[in-house]
């Protein structure tokens, strides 16, 4: 995906500046950046949620710039919230089967020849479905209702709703907030494995920056909606205007902490 000259405001905020970020097919690429710089805002104007004002958004050779988050989805980009977005009251593996949900035909047509297709979506559905199940190691749990599991759990069921989805571009944002250590290390396997096994790209927003030096390709870091730094992980963070970026929000929190 490689989105040019981005610009975003809202109201009088100008939350994108004119970014450019490049995410190349294969590589697990790291958008990072203190709270506020624009991060989230990025990838909704990548998954269609928020058309930038200015710039345009490529999805390999297609030009998506303005196209709703359905159409973006159909094409093969699949994403997890910062927030966790799970069905209440539907069992794990209920959740995980949403993720299909865009590759299901439209029903006036699929009716049609109903009994041929049904049958065969209904095995490929199934198929993908449990596949991602055994990758994310959620067999132990697939029929619980999902509120009932910890939260470091319904994260991966999130993770496999996406997965089921077959993207070629998967954007993770804050897949490992609130986690432990343990935790993490298991969705950062899952991640190299997903790139690995399922040859899945992605784009990790995260802030655990031992996670991104240690599985990021490279990253892209903004501050106030600009890039002020990129390249690979270890080299970009260490660069002064990062540092300074981050420790500027630390010094504002002690102010706040104070006030
Ligand atoms: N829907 C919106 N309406 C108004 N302002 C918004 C909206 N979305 C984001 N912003 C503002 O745009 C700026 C960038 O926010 P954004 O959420 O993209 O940052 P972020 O880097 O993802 O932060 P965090 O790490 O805290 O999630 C912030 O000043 C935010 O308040």
């Amino acid at each position: 995906m490689s989105c040019v000259g981005i610009e975003r405001s809202f109201g009088g905020l100008r939350a994108l500046k004119g970014v450019d970020i490049e995410v190349r097919r294969g590589e697990i690429f790291g958008l990072v950046g203190p709270n506020g710089s624009g991060k989230t805002t990025m990838v909704n104007v990548m998954t269609g949620f928020y058309p930038p004002n200015k710039g345009r958004v490529h999805l390999w050779d297609e030009d998506i710039t303005g196209m709703p988050p359905a159409a973006i989805a159909r094409l093969g980009v699949a994403r997890t919230f910062q927030n966790l977005a799970l069905f209440k009251g539907l069992s794990v593996l209920d959740n995980i089967l949403l993720g299909r949900h865009v590759h299901m035909r439209p029903s006036a047509l699929a009716s049609l020849f109903y009994w041929v297709w049904a049958e065969r979506e209904e095995i490929a559905n199934r198929r993908i479905v449990e596949e991602i199940i055994d990758f994310m190691q959620l067999q132990d749990i697939r029929d619980e209702p999902v509120e009932t599991i910890p939260i470091g759990l319904q994260k991966r069921v999130e993770l496999a709703r996406a997965l089921v989805a077959e993207p070629k571009l998967l954007i993770l944002d804050e897949p490992m907030a609130g986690m432990n250590q343990e935790e993490k290390e298991y969705i950062a396997r899952f991640i190299l494995d997903a790139r690995e096994e399922r040859g899945v790209t992605i784009l990790l927003i995260e802030h655990h920056m031992d996670v991104v030096t240690a599985i990021c390709d490279r990253i892209t870091v903004l501050s106030y909606g600009e890039v002020i730094a990129e390249g690979e992980p270890r080299t970009a963070i260490a660069q002064p205007r990062v540092i300074e970026a981050y420790l500027g929000q630390r010094a504002a929190a002690r102010v706040g902490s104070r006030a």
